[in-house]
């Protein structure tokens, strides 16, 4: 399997500061011109792209006349506010010298964990893209606290990648491919990443250029690991070679999609939803629910932990305790512990017809990659 980029409908493209910013802290306006008119090729060809660009506090140092990215939040976050504006005002000017519009959406981890926020950040990027604009997102620096951060955008990607089932996710630094360790110590170039075992023996080190980017290769591999699990490629390469490889050649990193895709609500259930309780089963109903597929019922239930309402979202954990599925619950969690080990007929008898339900609907659940 390949990914060939010229031909997909969907891109995730998300560029770091490193390649967005000069060494002493402004915007590199020639790099992000060079990005903008690469994306607008792709558009172009009929690819809808949406760009998650890192930038806003390094973009926000020169005006402020900081000299480095500050440790102190609040600086931080006054960084990204000014810097933001100015690097959002760069990208409207350069699309708008090829006639198209941008859009800005500024996003917390609160903003997808939450249902209700994540189906209408969901929503307005959808309509931005029947609308024909190119969607620019960032973290919501200026609102987000050290707790609550996704902290790097390339996760921020990722999880974009996820919930809109895109084609493909392209990762862009200020690096030309992933190397068997950092490339200033002697690392081997590696082209394709087949599976997680092929990252054995990979030193992932931290960020390049001092004070600029956040997370260093970690998080890449992490958001390409991420989206491949939901059968998604991904490709890394340097911001720099973004026309070259959006006119086809390949270059850089390809990690391969592995897992089956998933659907939105399956996407947002496996890596964001917060679980309210959880829900012991048996080594049965683990075979049935993770083996098979099938949706869980009250006799496979050993134990319950926690208080949920139906309808809340609930851990489903093995007998070992490992988590293996997540799911929107059809009953509360006192319900459930009054069903629990019962078989259909007993529950009808007892409780009623309503109670013979599944506990769990298939559809309303999202297995989990267990890491052993
Ligand atoms: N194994 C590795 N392969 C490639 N780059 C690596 C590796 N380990 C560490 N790096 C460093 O990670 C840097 C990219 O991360 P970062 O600075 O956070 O970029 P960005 O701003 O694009 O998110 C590269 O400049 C490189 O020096
Ligand atoms: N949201 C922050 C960027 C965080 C981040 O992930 O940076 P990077 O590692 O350069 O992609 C900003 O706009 O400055």
């Amino acid at each position: 399997m390949n990914f060939d980029i010229t031909s997909a409908k969907r891109l995730v493209i998300k560029v770091g500061s490193s390649s967005l910013t000069t060494l002493d802290g402004g915007i590199s306006v020639q790099s992000l011109n060079r990005l903008v008119d690469a994306c607008q090729k792709l558009r172009d060809r009929g690819t809808e792209v949406v760009l998650v660009s890192s930038g806003a506090i390094a973009a926000g140092l020169a005006p402020l006349r900081m000299e480095r990215r500050p440790h102190d939040l609040a600086a931080q976050q006054a960084a990204a506010a000014v810097g933001q504006g100015e690097l959002m005002a760069h990208y409207s000017r350069a699309f708008a010298h090829h006639g198209a519009q941008t859009g800005q959406l500024l996003l917390t981890v609160e903003d997808l964990i939450r249902r209700s926020t994540y189906v209408n950040a969901l929503r307005a990027l959808e309509k931005l893209l029947a609308l024909g604009v190119v969607p620019i997102i960032n973290e919501n620096d200026a609102v987000a606290t050290a707790e609550i951060r996704f902290g790097d955008n390339d996760r921020l990607a990722a999880l974009t990648a996820n919930l809109i089932h895109a084609d493909g996710i392209i990762l862009l630094s200020d690096v030309d491919a992933l190397y068997s360790g950092p490339p200033s110590e002697g690392g081997k170039r590696i082209s394709r990443i087949s599976s997680p075992e092929d990252l054995e023996g990979v030193t992932l080190g931290p960020r390049g250029r001092a004070g600029i980017g956040t997370g260093g290769m970690t998080t890449k591999v992490e958001a390409a690991q991420l989206v491949t699990a939901n059968g998604i490629p991904a490709r890394l390469t340097s911001a720099a070679q973004a026309p070259a490889l959006f006119d086809g050649e390949e270059i850089g990193t390809l990690f391969l999609p592995r897992g089956k895709r998933r659907g939105a609500r399956s996407a947002w259930l496996a890596h964001l939803a917060n679980s309210q309780g959880s829900i012991t089963i048996d080594d049965g109903a683990v075979e049935a629910v993770i083996g098979d597929r099938r949706s869980l019922l009250a006799a496979g239930i050993t134990s319950v932990g926690g208080e949920f309402e139906a309808g809340d979202v609930v851990e489903i954990r093995d007998p070992a305790g490992e988590v293996r599925a997540r799911g929107l619950t059809s009953f509360s969690a006192s319900e459930t512990r009054q069903m629990q080990g019962k078989k259909t007929a007993q529950l009808g008898e007892e409780l009623g017809e309503d109670y013979q339900r599944p506990v769990i609907h298939t559809d309303d659940m999202a297995r989990v990659e267990v890491h052993r």
